[in-house]
């Protein structure tokens, strides 16, 4: 375990973590002190103590107090500094969540996404503030107690000592066996988390198929395995604390055993006996404390190693690059190739212009590779070979947040929050104004759709759009791109679900809103169509031209 690397997160909360540490330190010395006056106050009762009664209780009284206030003074600083750090971490882990490539998702259950998120992130912070921070005092007390213990007497305090290498031992083995069930259950609490999730987004579908029986059985099942990891995990965790408490207390009657002769014989002072057996006794704090430690070490270990693979995949660069203030807006595909991971090529040495301010229909079967091509002008995937370029520069030398900020996108599926209709609309231009609003409300055919509803704009829409129609939730979209007012607009099917009606008024409004722009329009529908400047068509890979205008190289 690189432990250095937890130490890490707790460098901006150093003050608060050392003086919590500064306060456990002192506590660990009025610990190691109790026993001692302890003794002398058994010496006091016994009447063969060196001081008065009174004074030793009070002082002994004075270091539980002591001992209590510097605990909760410690306890509150460690619980703030790990909900900071866990804060932190969280904040954190999320914005480079985002920052990933789109692709990055493709790949991942969204479930061990959010464990990473919660269960973790949790680990990793209680870990550095309440483990490796309650590690020094747990050692100075283990320690103390021991050279106090045979300090006072050594012939008495070896059964004691003997029995820490044994509670070692006990916790090592345990543990040992412990780690790869610890990793299962981690494992299992992410598929369990992805398959909740997965499944209550497609309950329409498990009920529409009657798959309810089977998919909550495949859910029982990953739960089931969940308590059984849990309860063998558990079953440990409650075991080894009564054992090492038998080893203790085994150790202390073998101490009183062996100190029979001596105390009958009066060689052996009481006091020193109460102070051996409370120094016993204050033992099996750190041995305890150990123990939950090589637990923690391995749980944080496992924690550490996911959040930092996350941290280790490679950002989307937003900072470098070329800025451009205005463009006409030609984009061109330069014998472009391009397979997704595990898959055979889906688009071979593609050429394409689209002139600036024109609209370019994209057309082709299913899976021809549409929804690539366009992903690529947006740099969602970068092509295997060949370049795309904007106005002659290749995309890869622009600044991506600028080149992003340049296209309006209505996407093939609609990607609605759960907010107000405004909220969503107005998403990539909070400061729009309210004609603008009303204008791209307008042009993508949603203005009586959104009148009828009872609070107009602000009605909510549900999560993912769930409380509109297919049609409305695409007309909402639509009007999220225009409202962006961008030079280039990327629709992908964007009257798919529209009625005749509705699309032939989309297309009879929208030369307007798409004048000026440089448009790639995916579609199937023949009025959709009639937008265009120039139609190709995507098939085996290829480029193929099909209607008139100017398709400049847009030949395969
Ligand atoms: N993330 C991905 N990983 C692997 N393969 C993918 C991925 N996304 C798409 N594909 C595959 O790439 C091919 C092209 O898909 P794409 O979505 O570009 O097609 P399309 O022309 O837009 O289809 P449609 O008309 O159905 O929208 C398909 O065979 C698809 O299975």
């Amino acid at each position: 375990m690189k432990l250095t690397r937890v130490l890490r997160f707790g460098i901006p909360y150093r003050v608060s973590l050392t003086v919590a540490l500064a306060f456990q330190l002192i506590e660990t010395g009025a610990a190691l002190s109790i026993p001692w006056v302890g003794g002398k106050l058994a010496g006091g009762l016994i009447g063969s103590g060196d001081f008065g009664i009174a004074p030793i209780a009070l002082a002994l009284i004075g270091l539980f107090a002591l001992r209590t206030a510097l605990r909760i003074a410690s306890g509150i600083a460690i619980m703030a500094t790990a909900e900071r750090i866990l804060a932190d971490l969280r904040t954190q882990l999320y914005t480079h969540f985002q920052s990933l490539p789109v692709r990055y998702f493709h790949n991942q259950r969204p479930g061990d996404q959010v464990a990473v998120l919660t269960r973790d992130v949790d680990n990793i912070a209680d870990y550095l503030t309440s483990s490796l921070i309650g590690l020094v005092p747990t050692v100075l007390t283990l320690i103390g107690a021991l050279f106090l213990m045979l300090r006072l007497d050594p012939a008495l305090a070896w059964p004691l000592a003997m029995a820490v290498p044994v509670f070692v031992l006990m916790t090592k083995l345990a543990y040992r066996r412990m780690r790869p069930l610890s990793r299962d259950l981690r494992e299992n609490y992410g598929a369990g988390v992805s398959l909740a999730e997965e499944n209550l987004a497609i309950l329409p579908a498990i009920k529409t198929f009657s798959q309810e029986a089977r998919e909550a059985a495949r859910y029982a099942h990953l739960v089931h395995r969940q308590r059984d990891l849990g309860i063998r995990v558990g079953r440990m965790l409650v075991t080894i604390g009564p054992a090492l408490r038998f080893v203790a207390a085994a150790a202390v009657i073998v101490v009183l055993w062996l100190s029979g002769d001596r105390l009958r014989s009066g060689d052996l002072p009481v006091a020193e006996l109460v102070s051996l057996l409370l120094y016993a006794g204050l033992l099996t704090e750190p041995i305890s404390g150990l123990a939950g430690f090589w637990g923690r070490t391995e749980g944080a270990r496992g924690a550490l190693e996911r959040f930092e693979s996350v941290l280790d995949e490679p950002a989307e660069d937003m900072i470098s690059g070329l800025q451009p203030d205005t463009i006409a807006g030609e984009i061109r595909f330069e014998d472009v190739s391009f397979a997704h991971s595990g898959r055979k090529g889906t688009l071979e040495k593609v050429n394409l212009t689209v002139p600036a301010g024109r609209v370019l229909a994209l057309t082709g079967e299913n899976g021809a590779g549409k929804s690539t091509l366009v992903d690529l002008i947006l740099r969602f995937n970068e092509p295997d070979a060949g370049r795309v370029l904007l106005d002659g520069t290749d995309l890869r030398d622009l600044n991506l947040a600028a080149l992003r900020g340049l296209i309006g996108v209505v996407p093939q599926q609609t990607l609605l929050f759960d907010g107000t209709l405004r909220d969503n609309i107005v998403f990539g231009r909070p400061d729009v104004s309210e004609a603008a609003l009303l204008r791209a409300i307008e042009l993508a055919r949603a203005e009586d759709f959104i009148r009828a509803l009872p609070d107009g704009l602000d009605t909510t829409v549900g999560s993912r759009g769930v409380r509109l129609s297919g049609g409305q939730r695409q007309r909402i979209a639509l009007a999220r791109a225009l409202v962006k007012d961008p030079p280039i607009l990327i629709l992908d099917e964007p009257t798919a679900m529209f009625d005749p009606e509705g699309e032939a008024a989309f297309v009879a409004s929208a030369r307007d809103a798409l004048a000026g722009r440089t448009v790639v329009l995916i579609t199937h529908r023949p009025a959709s169509l009639a937008l265009a400047d120039m139609t190709v068509r995507l098939a085996a890979g290829r480029i193929v031209p099909v209607g008139s205008g100017p398709t400049g190289e847009g030949t395969a």
